[in-house]
């Protein structure tokens, strides 16, 4: 296999793109909040009722002017003010009760929304097509489901909320305030006016600002995971300084596109402060001259003033509303496009479509959860397949075609970049052939549910992936509920029984990040136990190019022998000790077969064979 550079080209920008023909800024903006709309939804009930506590709060708010006038009235005509005093205690007390319990309950539908995007993502996530996850940047995929889902729980049920609760605070407040003195509103309104344009000015950009430090943040989780996903290489290469700055230079991106956010956010919510200032002023002044005039008393004049004080908070917070809702929109667009990348089982229903072929029933292994593989060994042919990995590259494969008869083992030799480990990943469907048919059990791979044709597969790669946690999760990645005697003879076969006595706490001991504490020969046996523990029709085993030592590598032929007298075993084979082996070797050279044989047959008839069993593949 030729595997990815460890070390890619810095990231640049979004690892998801948006796609072609791709909207504006305006555009996504749109999306984004129809993309937040739906995160709401599925808790409007829960939210209506936090916002409809946090509304009979501001009612009792709202009564309080009316109170204390009563209270100024009454003192003013010498009347006990006991009684309004008290009621006026009741309406605060009340008033912060219902607010808070209001905003338990948005805070708790907060929690639900952003658990419930979270759990969509990453669910769709590890659903998507290989190509897809390849062209995307997993870092900046972390990103989306780590830091946009908070920005959801931050703003989305206060944006509501503010939005709702402002809105029709202000609209009540502004009634009282014309049933009091229509004049005083009128000036009122002038002023307040002003804010309504600066934030229909302002909003959009404070989203632009907040999407473009989303993507920041998500080109840092994408640089960091570059350099952590290779880490032992980039210390190896003294790189530390290089990858720290690339990291450093996102870090500076995000914070100047978060700066320029918070300055929008700023000018809104200082404009309305300031408005609301001189409003009040104007207010007093204009309302003074009215009380001299005789237009209107004191006591209107009073609860016209404390009108307005309520008026100011609920100003800035419909301002806030509107900002929050451009972050959480930014946030949701962020996170809709993730969701939008395609899944292996929307690929296949497309095809379907595309063939008009019926949909594969769920019985039959179609639906997600399925691992009923195959237990028999299974043919394996490719016919006439050409492949390219993407539109444009060169072509990988040029016209394939080999057989493998069920059983034995089948070994691949050739040149690196020869196309070996590509038909593993066409057995797999990790991607689609051009043309050309590639036959599992005499069926066409496409043919096959995907999680049938996957659970009949045990797919071992050349860097053998092990995964943080113990040996026994590692084992039972496939298989979760292995009976302990089917445990005990897959750890025999691939001759790991002797390491799990030989370990601390036996299966149970944490292997480390990618099973660093484990030697390159113990992971490839832990790869092959795994892949042995499905009881596969056909195991794919790409041989790990690096040296190991006599007894690891004598360990490995014998698994590799043992398993071929149960199932199709088909390896990429970097031993001469497998070739020898083999029941059959096929020969590739740039993309095509050029010999099929036995070792004796090749060595006497193809010279590239000879060439390569004498250079390249490892000895003994
Ligand atoms: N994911 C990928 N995207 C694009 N090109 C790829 C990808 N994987 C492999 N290639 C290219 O396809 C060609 C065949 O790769 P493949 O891994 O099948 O070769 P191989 O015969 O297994 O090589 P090796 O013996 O070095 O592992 C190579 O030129 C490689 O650069």
């Amino acid at each position: 296999m030729t595997a990815p550079p460890s070390v890619k080209s810095p990231p640049t920008g979004p690892a998801v793109p948006p796609g072609a023909g791709a909207p504006g800024d305006r555009g996504r903006s749109w999306q984004g909040q129809r993309a937040l709309l739906g995160h709401l939804r599925p808790q409007r009930r829960r939210m209506a009722a936090g916002v409809l506590l946090g509304l009979l709060g501001s009612v009792m708010g709202l009564a309080q002017p009316l109170a204390a006038k009563r209270v100024v009235d009454d003192m003013g005509h010498g009347a006990p003010a006991a009684g309004p005093v008290l009621l006026l205690s009741l309406l605060v007390v009340a008033g912060a009760v219902l607010a808070g319990l209001g905003y338990y309950v948005l805070q708790h539908s907060a929690e639900s929304i952003v658990c419930t995007a979270r759990h969509r993502l990453t669910d769709r996530l590890l659903r998507l097509r290989v190509p897809v996850v390849e062209s995307a940047e997993p870092g900046d995929l972390i990103a989306r489901v780590t830091s946009d889902t908070t920005l959801l729980r931050q703003t989305a049920p206060q944006a509501v909320s503010a939005a709702v609760t402002g809105t029709l605070v202000t609209a009540a407040t502004v009634v009282m305030m014309g049933l009091l003195d229509a004049v005083l509103l009128a000036v009122t309104l002038a002023v307040v006016a002003f804010v309504g344009v600066v934030v229909a000015l302002v909003a959009p950009r404070i989203g632009r600002a907040t999407r473009h430090t989303q993507e920041a943040v998500g080109c840092i989780g994408a640089a960091l995971e570059r350099a952590l996903g290779a880490f032992r290489t980039v210390k190896a290469s003294g790189a530390e300084q290089r990858e720290a700055e690339a990291l450093r230079r996102e870090a500076e991106r995000a914070r100047r596109t978060g700066v320029r956010a918070a300055a929008w956010e700023a000018v809104s919510a200082t404009t309305s402060a300031v408005v609301v200032q001189v409003c009040f002023l104007v207010v007093l002044g204009v309302g003074g001259a009215r009380v001299t005039s005789g237009a209107t008393d004191v006591s209107t004049l009073v609860a016209f003033l404390l009108y307005l004080f309520a008026l100011a908070p609920r100003i800035g917070q419909l301002v806030e509303g509107v900002s929050q809702v451009q972050v959480g929109s930014a946030a949701a667009d962020r996170i809709a496009q993730a969701e939008q990348l395609e899944t292996e089982e929307q690929e296949q229903q497309r095809e379907q479509r595309e063939e008009r072929e019926p949909e594969t029933p769920e019985g039959e292994g179609g639906g997600r959860g399925c691992d009923a593989g195959v237990r028999s060994p299974l043919s394996v042919a490719f016919d006439e397949v050409i492949f390219a990995y993407r539109p444009g590259l060169p072509r990988v494969h040029h016209r394939v075609s080999f057989t493998v008869p069920a059983g034995g083992l089948t070994a691949f030799v050739g040149p690196s970049g020869a196309g070996k480990t590509t038909v593993f990943s066409l057995i797999e469907r990790f991607y689609e052939q051009d043309s050309g048919r590639v036959l599992l059990d005499g069926q066409d791979v496409r043919q096959w549910p995907l999680a049938r044709l996957r659970a009949s597969i045990g797919y071992v790669e050349q860097d053998v992936p092990v995964l943080a946690g113990t040996l026994r999760d590692n084992l039972t990645l496939g298989t979760p509920d292995p009976g302990p005697d089917e445990l005990a003879r897959v750890l025999r076969l691939a001759r790991l029984d002797l390491l799990a006595a030989r370990l601390p706490d036996g299966l149970d001991t944490d292997v480390g990040h990618r099973g660093s504490r484990l030697s390159g020969g113990e992971r490839q046996r832990v790869a092959i136990a795994r892949a042995l523990l499905r009881r596969p029709g056909l195991l794919l085993l790409d041989e790990a190019t690096s040296q190991l030592d006599a007894a690891n590598e004598a360990a490995l032929r014998d698994t590799i022998t043992d398993t071929a007298r149960r199932t199709t075993v088909l390896v990429v084979a970097h031993r001469l000790s497998t070739v020898t082996t083999a029941d059959r070797i096929v020969v590739m050279e740039a993309g095509r077969v050029r010999a099929v044989g036995t070792h004796e047959e090749l060595l006497a008839h193809d010279t590239l064979y000879r060439g390569l069993a004498s250079t390249q593949l490892l000895g003994p």
